[in-house]
């Protein structure tokens, strides 16, 4: 898995608590996880279909750099199902898992539509986007 995107956790980011708030978290998650989707699809009109149990191993801080992790696991005829994991960027700690978010590629008309993909691209080369 690779962990591409960093965060700095910061006052704004944190609950009533003083750590790092989940709806911020999983707000971050579904973005990049999007971002993931879109590239390894080359379409830009994908959207979440399924998170399925979210485990929040540990807590982050206020000056945490945490990162973010996430890598296709299958292929479907129309989705694609992605595992997660964030986690502390210096001390490696796990914060957070996500075994399954499922992601649906749309047509213009915005109906389920097979991408045509069986494996994961490497960005080496630029993706071809849809139209
Ligand atoms: C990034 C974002 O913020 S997106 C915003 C939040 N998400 C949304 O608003 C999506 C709202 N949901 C929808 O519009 C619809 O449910 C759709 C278009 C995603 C799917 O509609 P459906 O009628 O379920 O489509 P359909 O039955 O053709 O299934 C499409 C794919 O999803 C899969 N799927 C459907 N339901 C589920 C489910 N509960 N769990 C896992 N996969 C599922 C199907 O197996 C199929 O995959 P496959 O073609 O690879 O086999």
């Amino acid at each position: 898995m690779n962990f591409h995107t960093r965060k700095w956790v910061k006052p704004e980011d944190l609950n009533p608590n003083g750590t790092l708030f989940g709806g911020s978290l999983l707000k971050w998650i579904d973005e990049e996880a999007a971002i993931y989707v879109i590239t390894q699809l080359g379409n830009k009109r994908v959207v979440t279909k399924l998170i399925s149990e979210i485990n929040f191993v540990s807590s982050a801080r206020e000056g945490d750099v945490i990162e973010l992790g996430i890598t296709a696991t299958e292929f479907g005829r129309t989705s694609i199902t992605l595992r997660c994991e964030v986690r502390n960027k210096i001390t490696r700690e796990s914060i957070l898992t996500i075994n399954r978010m499922v992601f649906v590629n749309l047509s213009a008309e915005g109906k389920p539509t097979p991408h045509g993909k069986t494996q994961i691209t490497y960005m080496d080369a630029p993706t071809r986007f849809a139209a």
